[in-house]
Formats: C-alpha cells, structure tokens, sequence
C-alpha cells in the first residue's frame, strides 16, 4: 500500500498511476502489488474515465474505511504518466530512522506522518515470496484500529512481525511520543492518519475546480468524480476482502 500510495517520480513527487507499468512493478519494493493493479484494471476498463492515479488512490482510501478505519478526504483530478521513477526510492524495512527521514521528508512529510502512516500496517501482513518478511503486525490484520501501536509497545510477540523501520518508532524519542498517543488515544491516531494519507495521496497534486465538490446543507463535503465512484468503490471493497482474505488465511 505504501509503494501504492506514493508511486513518485523523480521530476514531481505524487500519485500519477506509473505503478501499472511493468518496470515499476519489478521494482522489488513492489513486489506483490501486481495483484492489486491487476483487480483495478476491471474497474478501469467499466468506468475508463477515470485516472488510474485517482483509482489506485481511491482503492487505498475505501480500504482504509471499510476495514474500520477513518474516512479519508478523497478529491479526483490527478493526471495519469507511465514514466516510472528509477528504483530504490521506497523506505527499505531493515533500515533505521535517518533513512526514514530521507524518504518522508523528501516528500514534505514530518515526523507525525511517518508515525501515523506506519500505522497503515494494522492491515494485511507480510508475505516471504514478496518482501522476504513473513506474517502480520497485530493479531487482526482485517481490521483498521491502533493495535499496531500497542503491539510496537509490548515488544516482541510471538507470530507478529516488526520491521527494523517499526521499531525505530519506539527507539526514537522524537516517533516514539507518538507511538505512545497513538497506542492511548485512538481517536488521535485515526485523525493524524486520514491527514497524513491524504497528503501523501495529493503529493504534486492540485485539486482541479472540475472536481465536482459539493456542500451539502449540513456542511458535508461531498466529493464525487465523474465516473460511478460508488460502483467502482463497491467492487474495490469486494476485492479488497477476497484477496486479504485470501493472503491471511
Ligand atoms: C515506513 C516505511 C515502510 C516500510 C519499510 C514498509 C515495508 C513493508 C513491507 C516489507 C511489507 C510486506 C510486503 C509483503 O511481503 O507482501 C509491507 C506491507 C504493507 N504495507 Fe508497508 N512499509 C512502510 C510504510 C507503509 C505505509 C506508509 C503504508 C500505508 C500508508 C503501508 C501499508 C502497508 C500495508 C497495508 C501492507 C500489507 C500488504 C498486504 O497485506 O499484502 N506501509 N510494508
């Protein structure tokens, strides 16, 4: 998901759909992520207009909500590339906390969005065919809550995986306090988290006037691309779930 999220290229940071191209997804810190590219290119092809930058965005945001996580502002526009970065710009899990910060605040991004973002692994797990890391960081990887906080917090537990780069989060004193708000505080996690996502999902990215934002009466923002969004959403869900299921069981 991280990879998904960021797909960045050298000359403008930010989600642009290069991760559908083949050499990107032969990038090692992508691998796996064919299955999930694959699933979205059913969705594109019934709704082709829109971007494969928005789909792949909006898949990531309806993952986070339907597994129970916080509902994350989701504005279309972002235009598509097939020019894909060159490799080894992704965060590297046997690293420590200064790679971290050369990754996330390359892009802009604080100590509280590398934090709050690393919290994304309450979801799925590890596969050793993919990354060579095996098994899941909380005890229900289908659901989006702080439990990935309270497990960094008790160490070493049998059958869940931490990453040198979750770690760190505790063995440094400037991530660490907000391990502890988040391990406290769900509400704090899941508000930090929706603005660190959405920043990372609009990196390069203005949002476009066409959007076709609407207030409604009560003030909600109410955000709709041209194309069936709601069906698109649907199926992505019901993708989302077979094939986590699929890997966790
Ligand atoms: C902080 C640096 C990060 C590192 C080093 C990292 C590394 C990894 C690794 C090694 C895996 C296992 C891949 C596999 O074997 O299938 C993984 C999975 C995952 N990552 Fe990250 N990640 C990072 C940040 C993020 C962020 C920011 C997000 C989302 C906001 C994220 C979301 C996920 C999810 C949801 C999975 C599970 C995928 C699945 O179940 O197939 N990660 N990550």
């Amino acid at each position: 998901m991280m990879q998904g999220l960021m797909m960045q290229k050298q000359r403008q940071e930010g989600p642009d759909g290069s991760i559908r191209n083949e050499k990107e997804l032969a990038h090692a810190a992508n691998s796996g992520l064919k299955i999930a590219v694959d699933f979205c290119e059913g969705i594109k092809a019934k709704h082709p207009r829109i971007t494969y930058a928005d789909l792949y965005q909006l898949a990531g945001v309806v993952a986070v909500e339907v597994t129970g996580g916080p509902t994350i502002d989701f504005v279309p526009g972002r235009k598509d590339s097939l020019e894909s970065p060159e490799e080894g710009r992704l965060p590297d899990a046997k690293q420590g906390a200064s790679h971290l910060r050369d990754v996330f605040y390359r892009m802009g991004l604080s100590d509280k969005d590398i934090v709050a973002l690393s919290g994304a692994h309450t979801l799925g797990r590890a596969h050793r065919d993919r990354s060579g890391f095996d098994g899941p960081w909380t005890k229900e990887p289908l659901k989006f809550d702080n439990s990935y906080f309270q497990e960094l917090l008790k160490g070493d537990s049998e059958g869940l995986l931490k990453l040198s780069t979750d770690k760190v989060l505790v063995e440094d004193p400037k991530f660490c306090k907000y391990v502890f708000l988040y391990a406290e505080d769900e509400d704090a996690f899941f508000s930090d988290y929706s603005s660190s996502h959405k920043k990372l999902s609009e990196l390069g990215f203005t949002p476009p006037s066409s959007s076709l934002k609407a207030i409604t009466k009560n003030n909600t923002l109410l955000t709709r691309s041209a194309v069936g969004v709601a069906v698109a959403a649907t199926v992505i869900i019901l993708c989302y779930f077979i094939e986590i299921n699929r890997r966790v069981s």
